[in-house]
């Protein structure tokens, strides 16, 4: 079958074919145990019962799946930016709701147009032409393509003869960089590269704008342009009639403006195929950040290396293995070894390393090898060409570091990876301090038994630390995480302007504080779960938190935990804000000797940690002790524990106005060098909140959002210093392995909200409400938005929808609940839209740009906006005084959003293609485990250290 995008199935459903996600089964929600969140009829008609519910036994579930009561809601939007709509007239939300009808007039898909979901469709169609790749094959002879390819083709560049995973895309697109749009406002007006007609660029006459059309007193009415078709929709229901869509609704948000003084030319052709590819074309530093593409450069990856990396190649894990004290602790080998630049250790900084490291710490480099991302140990650091923070193999060394694989090394996992080769590899330098493929002393594969190159040696490595320091490539014109010096972003531009955050953020956590009374941390049992018995108080469970936080003042009340015991220990993270984050990832975070860990973004606490208490502390605060490499010093007491301390340090205003450096914010060389004091107030806030994200837009500073579905990965992120993280409903297709996230319940996502909300220690913290959570009622979005807060304590929550779903937004808003929307392509509605496609186009943009403004209005303090086209999403962002965060939305939005696995690698399949893969980690688990495999094969695991 074809999608025809009027299909109510996915196409997954309809024809076997893969579903988008890269989960291989189908939809397998049909587990006896899994309960609906809104129509599991097994629930409803109980009454308020408790509810067995496997996230918190026998609370009482009345809220989220009993009868919804059907009040008359009253919208009150809690700050709006416009008045109200005028008496008699029917509410917006009622005219949107027939807007969304999904049965509305679906564009027919253009022929031959590709298929979303990857080539295991019934699609004849090829894939969409891709970058070239620096995963495609090379010519060394070696490299294994894996029946994943993407089949036939040549980006031009590969010598080797075998098929490059995507076809080409255009040559101009391998151009050197064309400048922002900012630096060249006359972009906007470029031509398209084919025949369709760019609105603008003719002299004839351009069609009029959705949002031009609209003369005061006159609302815009898109049946002008949107026929309507749909069954039960009457003309009216198209009509967007209500107040925000006067023509001084941009005046209402011009003092959030600042960075954007270009007017929107509406020009510019919509979410055409057409000027996205000329968009593209005209910066190709979007798919290659310098303009030279390492294209023959050959990767750590490739056949022989994978080979050579393994036992069977001669560098057993014996043979490897330090000699030295294998008592160290774990927390003691994190701190020394940790390289956090790159997860790669630092061997010359480290000759002693622990040999009981498992590859949990990716230190322990005896067996691990360059595919792992783990230099060999007994290798000499100064003359291993492969080093990947030497700076002498930019392109190999950048997807090394990441785990990329190798241009010429199709994945083993036969994985249909849209990489975009160049752009990766450039793009892997800001973290990592490399300078470009010219600095490579050799192209060529490397065997492990190949004789050391001594042209790369410490001068290179010393080369390297310089730059490890500065992220930002000379030639990286683009504005974002790159222009960002260590210790910047939100540190230098903010500081002045949070000072009141900081005194803020020296108040207790409240909602940490509520996270940390779940039963689970207060001991109490199932048969206690602080739920009181009575349903209508069943959100009065906070008493003993409340209690705390009265009691203790700005301090938490102590309890018997170690974990409050340890408070003196540590400090938190304090690297750069989130312009900053990849900096500190490359640089400010490279702490990783002189006794201290220092992973991405985190100076590390050397002289805290020394001191003692911290490891201790963790102990006693019965703390994870096997926690993951590269864990920073405040890392190893936990998140509270070093929270407090850093707390108790820095109570009180803040002296003359200005952010005093935390005690943690030296950085620290990675080559053993006494730790460097931090040069700036790089200081990001101790909890991102809403107003910061809200300050980021007003100074036109962009951040970046992850999805996080667990611990680490939210340990992670939040170190590396993502602002927000999202625990999306994604998790369906990325966690669950279902086919869509339909299927996905409250239930299954709170668990995992809990665990990132435990995690992030600066992150704000952003749960998804899953598909039919909240759709029912603004009461039911308040009972499930509560479930969220209070079980799993995340601090925000994100729903689907445009006005439909503004009295949802408002009534959680006017309950204290920071609600983000999600426009344009919205996955719950995945069978109404009609498949997985680009919203807001053309004549669709009005009614986009309608719902962006009323989501703000209701008080949404950020807006998804997912495959919208460009143009109409720089439109958004202009329009409303939120952030909008895209996905497929181009660069014009305040923020990004990725689902993690696709940022890192780790998943298989076809990409969506505004997907850009950082990482191989599917590349790096699949080497991992097969070296580990083999070790157990060959006896050369477990060894005599590993044995008690
Ligand atoms: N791993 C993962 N990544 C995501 O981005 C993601 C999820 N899961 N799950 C929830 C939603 C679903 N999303 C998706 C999934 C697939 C496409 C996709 O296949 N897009 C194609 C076709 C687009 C078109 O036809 O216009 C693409 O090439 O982008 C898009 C968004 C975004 N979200
Ligand atoms: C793609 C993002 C925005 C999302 O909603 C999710 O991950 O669920
Ligand atoms: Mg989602």
């Amino acid at each position: 079958m074809v999608d025809n995008y009027l299909s109510a199935g996915t196409p997954g459903e309809d024809d076997g074919s893969p579903s988008p996600y890269g989960t291989g089964p189908k939809n397998q929600a049909a587990d006896d145990n899994r309960r609906s969140d809104y129509d599991n009829d097994r629930w409803r008609d109980r009454g308020p019962v408790l509810d067995p519910s496997p996230s918190l036994p026998n609370a009482p579930r009345t809220y989220e799946r009993g009868p919804v009561p059907q009040q008359p809601y009253v919208p009150k939007p809690p700050y709006l930016p416009t008045a109200p709509p005028p008496p008699g007239q029917q509410p917006y939300y009622e005219a949107a709701r027939e807007e969304q009808n999904p049965f509305r007039p679906q564009q027919p898909p253009a022929q031959g147009r590709p298929s979303p979901f990857g080539p295991g469709a019934s699609n004849t169609t090829p894939q969409r032409p891709a970058a070239p790749s620096p995963f495609a094959p090379q010519n060394n002879g070696q490299s294994s393509n894996g029946p994943g390819s993407n089949g036939p083709g040549s980006n031009g560049t590969s010598s080797n003869g075998l098929p490059p995973q995507q076809p080409p895309r255009p040559p101009q697109r391998l151009q050197p960089p064309a400048p922002r749009p900012q630096d060249n406002p006359e972009r906007r007006h470029e031509p398209g590269p084919g025949p369709e007609p760019i609105w603008g660029q003719s002299s004839a006459p351009r069609p009029p704008q959705p949002w031009e059309n609209r003369n005061p007193g006159q609302p815009y009415d898109n049946r002008a342009q949107e026929p309507v078709q749909g069954a039960g929709q009457t003309e009216d229901a198209f009509s967007t009639r209500w107040p925000l869509d006067r023509p001084d609704t941009p005046d209402q948000t011009q003092p959030n403006e600042p960075r954007r003084p270009e007017p929107h030319d509406p020009a510019r052709a919509y979410g055409t195929g057409r000027s996205q590819e000329a968009a593209r074309a005209a910066h190709p530093q979007d798919t290659h950040q310098n303009g030279a593409p390492a294209q023959n450069t050959r990767s750590p990856y490739d056949g022989p290396q994978q080979t050579d990396a393994h036992p069977q190649n001669g560098l057993t894990a014996r043979d490897a293995r330090p000699t030295d004290d294998p008592r160290r602790t774990y927390d003691e080998a994190q701190q020394a070894d940790a390289h956090p630049q790159n997860g790669l250790v630092a061997r010359d900084a480290q000759p002693a390393d622990d040999p009981r490291r498992t590859y949990d710490r990716p230190q322990q480099a005896d067996a691990t090898h360059r595919q792992n991302g783990v230099p060999p140990r007994d290798t000499d650091p100064a003359d291993d060409p492969r080093r990947t923070y030497d700076g002498s193999r930019p392109a190999d060394a950048a997807h090394e570091q990441n785990g990329l694989p190798a241009r010429d090394a199709h994945p083993a996992d036969g994985s249909r990876r849209m990489y975009d080769g160049p752009q990766q590899a450039d793009s892997s330098r800001p973290q990592n301090g490399l300078t470009g493929r010219e600095a490579s002393p050799a192209d060529e594969p490397r065997r492990a038994d190949e004789p050391r190159r001594a042209d790369d040696g410490s001068g290179a490595r010393a080369q390297n630390v310089q730059q490890s320091r500065d992220p930002r490539p000379a030639e990286n014109t683009r504005r974002g995480y790159g222009d960002v010096q260590p210790g910047a972003g939100y540190g230098q531009n903010g500081l002045q302007k949070h000072d009141e955050d900081l005194a803020e953020d020296t108040q207790p956590q409240e909602i940490r504080l509520r996270g940390e009374v779940t039963p689970r941390e207060s001991g109490r049992g199932s048969g206690d779960n602080g739920y009181l018995t009575d349903p209508s108080a069943e959100y009065e469970i906070n008493a003993p938190v409340s209690d705390a936080v009265a009691s203790s003042g700005t301090q938490p009340q102590a309890n018997t935990s170690g974990e409050q015991q340890a408070t003196a220990s540590t400090g938190p993270s304090t690297s750069a804000g989130p312009a900053g984050s990849a900096a500190s990832a490359g640089s400010a975070g490279s702490a990783a000797s002189g006794g201290s860990g220092g992973s991405a973004g985190s100076g590390g606490s050397a002289g805290l940690v020394a001191a003692g208490g911290a490891v201790g502390a963790r102990r006693r605060a019965g703390v994870q002790q096997d926690a993951p490499s590269q864990v920073s010093a405040e890392q190893v007491t936990s998140h509270r524990a070093g929270r407090r301390a850093y707390q108790a340090a820095t109570d009180g205003p803040p002296a003359d106005n200005s952010v005093p450096a935390a005690p943690t914010d030296a950085e620290v060389s990675p080559y053993g060098g006494p730790a460097k004091p931090a040069t700036g107030n790089s200081k990001r806030p101790r909890r991102y909140r809403v107003h910061h994200l809200r300050d980021f837009k007003s100074r036109g500073e962009k951040w970046a959002m992850l999805t996080a579905y667990d611990q680490y990965t939210a340990e992670i992120f939040d170190q590396a210093g993502i602002p927000v993280l999202l625990v999306g409903d994604s998790a369906a297709n990325n966690v669950y392995g279902y086919s869509s996230t339909l299927p996905v319940t409250v239930d299954e996502l709170i668990p995992l909200a809990r665990a990132v909300a435990n995690a992030a220690e600066h992150a704000l913290v952003v749960a998804d409400l899953p598909f039919g959570s909240y759709q029912a009622s603004p009461e039911q979005a308040f009972h499930t938005a509560v479930r969220f807060m209070k079980e799993a304590g995340v601090h925000a929550v994100k729903l689907e929808g445009g006005r439909t779903v503004v009295p949802m937004v408002e009534k959680l808003t006017q309950s204290g609940i920071p609600v983000m929307a999600h426009i344009g392509f919205t996955p719950q509605s995945e069978h109404s839209i009609g498949g997985y496609r680009v919203q807001g186009r053309g004549d669709q943009a009005a009614g986009l740009i309608d719902d962006a403004v009323a989501l703000a209005a209701a008080g949404a303090f950020s807006v998804v906006l997912e495959m919208v086209p460009g143009d109409v999403a720089g439109e958004i962002t202009k329009r409303v005084p939120i952030p909008t965060i895209g996905i497929g939305a181009g660069r014009d939005t305040d923020a990004q959003v990725l689902v993690w696995q696709d940022m890192a690698g780790l998943r298989a399949g076809t990409m969506p293609r505004f997907v850009k893969q950082y990482a191989d980690l599917r590349g790096i688990l699949t080497n991992a485990a097969t070296t580990y495999a083999a070790e157990v094969a060959n006896g050369a695991f477990p060894g005599d250290e590993h044995t008690f």
